[in-house]
């Protein structure tokens, strides 16, 4: 009698998978306080960009500001490409009509202005800590004037271990 070995049961969700992949990006990111990662997505679930918040080319981690506080010119706000911009604009491939993003941090306006007009249509988010924030009220409203679904990513608590 020949026994039927069946597939393993365990293995990682899309939904785990992508946003792994997006908390891995993150942590590239030079930000002493936010590390926010992004993964898109094609509709049939291959891996099109990534990106996490840095500063652009050319502009050294080690010379601009990252401070929060402070004169506006000396902080990082007016300097730092978002994790979402950077995995759009690092796509190659032409369009991404109908893409899923995959973000650590719920996307403020700016980002949301570019994932409206890139045809992204749907955005599963992690944390949603600046919620209260006019920037994410105003992503929100345009988010749902343009027909961009959103859900926040349920963690299932399983925990995976890397080595480097
Ligand atoms: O949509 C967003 C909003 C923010 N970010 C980045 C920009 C900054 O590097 C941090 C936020 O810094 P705080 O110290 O938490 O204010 O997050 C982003 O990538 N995408
Ligand atoms: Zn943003």
């Amino acid at each position: 009698m020949i026994k039927k070995i069946r597939k393993r049961s365990d293995y990682i969700t899309w939904d785990e998978y992508f946003m792994g992949v997006a908390q891995l990006a993150g942590m590239r990111s030079k930000d002493p306080s936010s590390q926010v990662g992004a993964c898109i997505v094609s509709e049939d679930n291959k891996i099109l960009s990534m990106g996490y918040n840095g500063f652009p080319i050319g502009c050294s981690d080690d010379d601009f500001p990252w401070a929060r506080e402070g004169e506006e010119l000396e902080t990082k706000y007016l300097y730092v490409t978002h994790s979402e911009l950077n995995a759009i604009l690092n796509y190659r491939g032409g369009s991404l009509e109908g893409a899923k993003l995959y973000v650590t941090l719920f996307p403020c306006n700016e980002c949301a202005k570019a994932i409206i007009q890139s045809g992204i249509k749907t955005i599963v988010y992690g944390n949603d800590k600046y919620a209260n924030t006019p920037a994410v009220i105003a992503s929100k409203r345009m988010l749902d004037a343009s027909g961009v679904r959103y859900y926040q990513y349920s963690p299932t608590g399983r925990e995976i271990t890397i080595q480097l």
